[in-house]
């Protein structure tokens, strides 16, 4: 599996330019961080990869394939933000979790065994079984981010897309998922996962991009998630605000240890002698 987004500009109907000029290529397995501040036009790279808006300039191919393709053939899943969802919408999680295999179906959508097999597994997988008759609406945050996964583990997705998944989840729940997004790229998959929790980032990602409106950096973590390349991505300011504050040093990469700020922000690098 393979995606190769190249030179891709998102503009919206207003006139927003959200993207510009974005690459991004991920040709093995990986769990890749899509980082950047509110704004920073990382949803809107899930929706060019996605085929929800259409690129203004620049290509997104898919295992050499085009979007529409990949869409066809059932490689693209998608876990969206929450505030995407309307949860107000009377189905329950295991009709959700089947929207993962209406690709697999035919114009009348009636399940097989293997569907309904799929959509099990897949409750079982995030945990979400015993939840499967319930309305969506009726859910916890982190619960509901499980089902979304679960549909995306249905659906059998080779490339997977998380918007923000770790969002108001608790502790526990954020393991359960990083546990899981391993698993998946065991199994050969692309994961793209964006996140503002700066601090679990080279716990889990092996890779990262970087985005401000187009992608700064993308590559190894160990290379890309440097003091240097997030001040640019997030501000200049964060080095500068290490005095008082209280911080939690993380395993970085090559033994550094990094230094953040209650709110994730990275204050400084230490690096073994
Ligand atoms: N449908 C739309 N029409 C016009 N502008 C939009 C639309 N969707 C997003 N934008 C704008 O495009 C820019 C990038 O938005 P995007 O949602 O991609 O950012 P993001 O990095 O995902 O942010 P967040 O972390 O808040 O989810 C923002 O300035 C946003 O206001």
């Amino acid at each position: 599996m393979e995606l190769r987004v190249e030179g891709a500009t998102v503009a919206y109907a207003n006139g927003h330019v959200a993207l510009r000029d974005a690459s991004l290529v991920l040709d093995r397995p990986t769990i890749c961080g899509l980082l950047g501040v509110n704004g920073a036009g990382k949803s809107s790279l899930f929706k060019a990869v996605m085929g929800l808006v259409t690129p203004a300039a620049g290509t997104v191919r898919i295992a050499g394939e085009s979007v529409a393709t990949a869409q066809r053939r059932n490689w693209l899943a998608y876990v969206p933000q929450a505030e995407e969802v309307d949860w107000a919408f009377p189905v329950s999680v295991r009709d959700v979790v089947m929207m993962g295999r209406y690709g697999y179906m035919n114009s009348l959508r009636i399940p097989s065994a293997a569907d309904r097999r799929a959509v099990e597994q897949g409750l079982a997988r995030v945990g979400m079984l015993d939840f499967a008759d319930r309305q969506i609406g009726q859910l916890s945050g982190g619960q509901k981010k499980r089902v979304f996964l679960a549909r995306a583990l249905a659906q059998d997705g080779r490339i997977i897309l998380l918007d923000e998944p770790f969002g108001g989840v608790d502790v526990t729940t954020q393991e359960q998922i990083v546990s899981l997004l391993r698993e998946l790229r065991a199994e050969g998959r692309i994961i793209l996962v964006s996140t503002h929790d700066l601090a679990s980032v080279p716990g889990f990602c092996d890779q990262v991009a970087l985005v401000k409106g187009t992608v700064l950096a993308a590559g190894p973590t160990e290379k890309v998630f440097t003091p240097a390349n997030l001040a640019r991505a997030f501000g200049g300011t964060a080095a500068t605000q290490a005095a008082g504050a209280s911080v939690t040093l993380v395993p970085g990469p090559d033994g550094a240890q990094l230094v953040m700020d209650a709110e994730g922000r990275l204050l400084g690098q230490l690096r073994p002698e």
